[in-house]
């Protein structure tokens, strides 16, 4: 069950791409990789700039689902990565883990793959093999697909 989140971590496109690009340099030193697993939709923009660092032109697709807005449902697998097969020599890319409950079932897919996310929450970090950014369990990230520029009330307006 996912915890309320109270805090929020917006990210720029910007700050995705250095943070992703931080994601590549720790991934160097443990490949190469025969090719990448995206898992959709979140971890596809991920896999693209880790796919342009490490010039990995094999990009397999994972397609789950569990997330409407912040409320966890249900997992769903939409599609299994099956030119992965086991896993074995493939990086699996996502945008973050939270419950875990996402990279448990890509683990159980794909057990021997190296399984890699931008941000983790610790409740999912135990089955990340690598990751950049912690975030505490009660924020909810904000990535930059999912905003845009708004204007905003000036502080003085917002007093009751
Ligand atoms: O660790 P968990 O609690 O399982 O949460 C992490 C997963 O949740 C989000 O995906 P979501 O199901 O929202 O789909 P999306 O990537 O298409 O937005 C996120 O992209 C991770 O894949
Ligand atoms: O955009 C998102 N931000 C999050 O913190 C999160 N946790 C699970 N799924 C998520 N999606
Ligand atoms: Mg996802």
């Amino acid at each position: 069950m996912a915890e309320a989140q109270v805090k929020s971590f917006p990210v720029s496109w910007e700050e995705l791409h250095r943070t992703s690009k931080a994601l590549a340099w720790r991934l160097l030193e443990l490949g190469p990789f025969e090719g990448i697993v995206a898992v959709t939709r979140g971890g596809l923009v991920p896999a693209a700039i880790v796919a342009r660092e490490l010039e990995i032109r094999l990009i397999e697709t994972a397609c789950l689902s569990s997330y409407h807005g912040q409320e966890q449902g249900g997992l769903t697998v939409l599609k299994e990565a099956t030119l992965a097969d086991k896993g074995k020599g493939w990086l699996i890319v996502d945008d973050l883990v939270d419950t875990g409950e996402t990279a448990k079932s890509l683990r159980a897919m794909m057990p021997d793959a190296h399984f890699a996310t931008v941000y983790a929450k610790p409740a999912g970090r135990p089955l990340v093999d690598t990751f950049v950014t912690e975030v505490s369990q009660d924020t909810w990230i904000f990535f930059p697909w999912d905003m845009e520029p708004q204007p905003s009330t000036p502080i003085i307006g917002l007093r009751g």
